[in-house]
């Protein structure tokens, strides 16, 4: 896998100007420290720095069946999790994966197949979402696919060589929106997907 490019500084806007960068670390993504000056709200200029990590930006999609109304879900090794408190750091997510130079609706058709084994007939773009504004500058792109058994093309179970080791698991959607409010899903992206089919449900006649 080819590592990203650092996405070059933007133009000032009129409420920042943009004074220089510092590279922290370009060891396989990269940790920037940003010195800028902000207008604040009384017109004042002030100067501020702050470190962003750029590591691209990413896609997600939730594999959706509608009439068994279940859901396919990954479940794989997550060191900033296992950091973080995770007893094993093992997390339940949606698929998903950095663009790596592709556009959002090829990268998560490829990062289906790769982790998930289906291959996805018409993946369907909901919304676009920054993840952790304070810190990381990555937007992922949501998407939803319906799925039937049938569309199973292979394993799936990630790339070995990029040490991914993904387990696949379907489960009923109730089960998924139980296990968000027992705390077996943690992960930002995936609640975000779980509930918006849920609340679609409620919303559909
Ligand atoms: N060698 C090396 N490989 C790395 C490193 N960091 C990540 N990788 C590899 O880069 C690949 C990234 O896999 P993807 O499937 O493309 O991305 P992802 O980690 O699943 O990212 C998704 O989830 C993230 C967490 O929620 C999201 O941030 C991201 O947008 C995307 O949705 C994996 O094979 C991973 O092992 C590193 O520091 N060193
Ligand atoms: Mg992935």
């Amino acid at each position: 896998m080819k590592r990203p490019e650092a996405a070059p500084l933007p133009g000032d806007a009129e409420n920042v100007r943009l004074l220089g960068a510092e590279l922290l670390s370009d060891s396989w993504y990269t940790l920037r420290k940003i010195h800028f000056e902000l207008r604040r709200r009384d017109g004042r200029w002030q100067p501020l720095s702050r470190e962003a990590y750029d590591r691209g930006n990413g896609a997600v999609l939730l594999l959706w069946d509608p009439v068994r109304r279940t859901v396919v879900l990954t479940r794989q090794f997550r060191l900033p999790a296992f950091l973080n408190g995770s007893p094993d750091g093992q997390l339940i997510e949606a698929c998903a994966g950095l663009l790596d130079g592709d556009e959002p609706e090829a990268c998560i058709r490829r990062e289906a197949e790769e982790e998930t084994g289906y291959r996805i007939r018409a993946p369907r773009k909901l919304f676009e979402a920054y993840m952790s504004p304070g810190s990381v500058t990555e937007k992922l792109h949501f998407f939803i696919a319906e799925y039937a058994p049938g569309d199973r093309v292979r394993a799936g179970g990630g790339v070995v060589e990029e040490g991914e080791d993904i387990e696949v698991i379907e489960m009923p959607l109730a089960d998924a929106l139980a296990a968000i409010a027992s705390g077996r899903i943690q992960d930002g992206k995936t609640i975000m997907l779980l509930q918006h089919v849920a609340l679609a449900s409620v919303n559909t006649p």
